[in-house]
């Protein structure tokens, strides 16, 4: 087997090369590049590992053709079109709190920075001044933060202001009564948190909803002598606005990690008295930076050599454990999916997925996603798990799961069935020895095939000569049957026959088939 090759386009600690390395990747580093040579570069590989200066673009994502998996070292995903990468099939997956600590730690670093003007002090020290009158402080101790964004980093920021014996008050929509009484924090609604602030830090990332969140209206909302401080993303801080309430005296010190736009080269900020910036250092700690790098490194070697899916954006987990027990099923899920999509495509509307047994027992998702990547296959090419559930949500196909944890005939069971213009039709499978797919049911009627290669679909009235009869055509036109299945509703009923043959049955041949007595349906189906 090849093996997966992997791009890392981003500075990044050396662990994750070696990693890579490591769990059988071939890995290069090549960084600092611009858009079109990546363009020109990212065909090759099936991983890239980023931080967030590499902005994977529509562009670049319509160059990277191989392309499985993006990894960033870090959290916010901002700097991937993640709708576009769905749309392709291409796993996006973060490490969600390998620096959080490190980006806590800098807010509260930039909280002391601007309550004390260490910048500007030190800078004027080192210039010969001594400015021992020029600068007086606030304390923390006592103050009130108002925290916007209570999550993982929001959460470790009010803990370190506790106990700097701060009180801390927090916005966040999605903030629970219980858990703001657990990690010691006052809820409260926006404009609560900026009448009381004496601090405001930012941890949220950039939505339609918080871009703007510190609007100039916002800003003037708050308490004067204010002080704020941004390490989330750049655009929650309208910059106009505080360059003026700045300059106006009624924020007293601001600190930006982050800016609208990076890197930030000039900025009416800067000069302002009372202003600090750092160029998005939030998370450059040797800790933080070995962290994200590993576990980036693991979470992408592991998705491309075993399949286990870790901290994805876009689909759900996979532990490396459940990974090889679920191949085989996920298997069994695509040809199912794909015969339907090959037999029933015509005005899908709904589809359900029962699991019945022992595929109760595993995660859902991975079966559906196959389920519905070889259904629609028969749609297009670069359909895969990733992104055949967003493209069934976006032709507005209702897509079911139902579990049984029962046992019927089989120890474990897949059904699929859809809804079209025709009525529900519906197919099932199942595994032998735990490993191979085999179809036992067929729009009601009970066969027994493996769903492999090139086959032939044949409907027809069960009356003897029949079978003589097709394989003589079959014959008489060079092509080899594998193998034969049989399946009738009753004896002189309807009889369905599901043929592997060597090569692919051409239109003429299925044309003449159609013409034989007794037959309702003939398609060439391929798998
Ligand atoms: N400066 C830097 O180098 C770094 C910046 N970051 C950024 O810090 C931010 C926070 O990261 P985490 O805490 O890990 O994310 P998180 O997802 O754990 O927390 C974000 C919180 O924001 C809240 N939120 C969402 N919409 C909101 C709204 N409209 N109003 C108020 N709260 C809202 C969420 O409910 C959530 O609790 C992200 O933007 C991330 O990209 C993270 C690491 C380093
Ligand atoms: O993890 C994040 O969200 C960050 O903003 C860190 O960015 P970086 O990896 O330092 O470019």
């Amino acid at each position: 087997m090849t093996k997966p090759r992997v791009l890392i386009s981003d500075k990044m600690d050396p662990n994750a090369a070696r990693i890579f390395a490591d769990m059988g990747c071939d890995v290069d580093v090549i960084t600092g590049e611009t858009p079109e040579q990546l363009i020109a570069r990212i065909g090759d590989y099936d991983g890239l590992a980023i931080r967030s200066s590499t902005k994977v673009t529509k562009e670049i994502l319509a160059a990277a053709t191989r392309l499985k998996v993006i990894g960033r070292a870090g959290i916010g995903v901002d700097n991937v079109d993640i709708p576009a990468a769905s749309a392709q099939g291409v796993v996006v997956m973060n490490t969600p709190f390998g620096n959080s600590i490190t980006t806590a730690e800098h807010a509260i670093a930039l909280m002391f920075a601007v309550a004390r003007q260490i910048p500007e002090a030190n800078a004027q020290t080192q210039a010969g001044l001594w400015p021992k009158n020029g600068f007086m402080g606030v304390e923390v101790t006592g103050k009130t933060l108002g925290l916007i964004g209570a999550g993982n980093i929001g959460s470790i920021v009010a803990a370190r202001a506790l106990g700097l014996r701060m009180k801390v008050v927090a916005f966040d929509p999605f903030l629970t009564p219980e858990r703001a009484v657990e990690m010691g924090v006052e809820k409260a609604d926006l404009d609560t948190l900026l009448a009381k602030a004496d601090f405001i830090t930012l941890h949220t990332p950039l939505t339609s909803e918080t871009k703007n969140i510190l609007s100039r209206e916002n800003l003037a909302k708050t308490k004067k002598g204010v002080r704020i401080v941004n390490c989330a993303r750049g655009g929650l801080v309208d910059e106009a606005a505080l360059k003026d309430m700045l300059d106006s005296g009624h924020v007293a010190g601001a600190a930006l990690d982050v800016f609208a736009t990076e890197p930030a080269k000039e900025s009416p900020l800067f000069g302002t008295p009372n202003f600090i910036c750092t160029p998005h250092l939030g998370a450059s700690t040797t800790e933080a930076q070995v962290n994200v790098a590993l576990q980036v490194a693991e979470q992408m070697a592991e998705f491309l050599t075993t399949g286990g899916v870790t901290n994805a954006l876009n689909m759900p987990s996979l532990s490396a454990e459940e990974a090889p027990k679920l191949k085989p099923y996920m298997a069994l899920a695509e040809k199912l999916g794909s015969l339907v999509g090959q037999l029933a495509h015509d005005n899908l509307t709904k589809i359900a997925i029962e699991v019945e047994g022992a595929a109760a027992q595993l995660n859902p998702k991975p079966i559906t996603g196959a389920v519905l990547a070889g259904l629609m296959k028969v749609y297009s090419q670069t359909v895969n798990m990733v992104n055949a559930p967003f493209l069934a949500k976006e032709r507005g196909l209702d897509v079911r799961e139902i579990r049984h944890d029962r046992e019927g005939d089989y120890h474990t069971l897949i059904r699929v069935t859809v809804h079209t213009s025709q009525g529900d039709r519906s197919v099932a499978g199942t595994l032998f020895g735990n490993a191979q797919p085999r179809l036992v049911e067929l729009f009601g009627i009970k066969v027994e095939a493996e769903l492999d290669g090139d086959m032939m679909y044949i409907v027809n009235e069960d009356a003897p000569g029949f079978i003589g009869r097709i394989g003589t055509l079959l014959g008489e036109n060079g092509i080899n049957i594998g193998t034969f299945n049989l399946g009738r509703r009753e004896a002189g009923g309807e009889a369905v026959l599901l043929l592997s043959v060597d090569n692919p049955v051409e239109g003429p041949v299925l044309d003449t088939a159609r013409k034989l007595p007794g037959v309702k349906t003939v398609k060439a189906l391929a798998f």
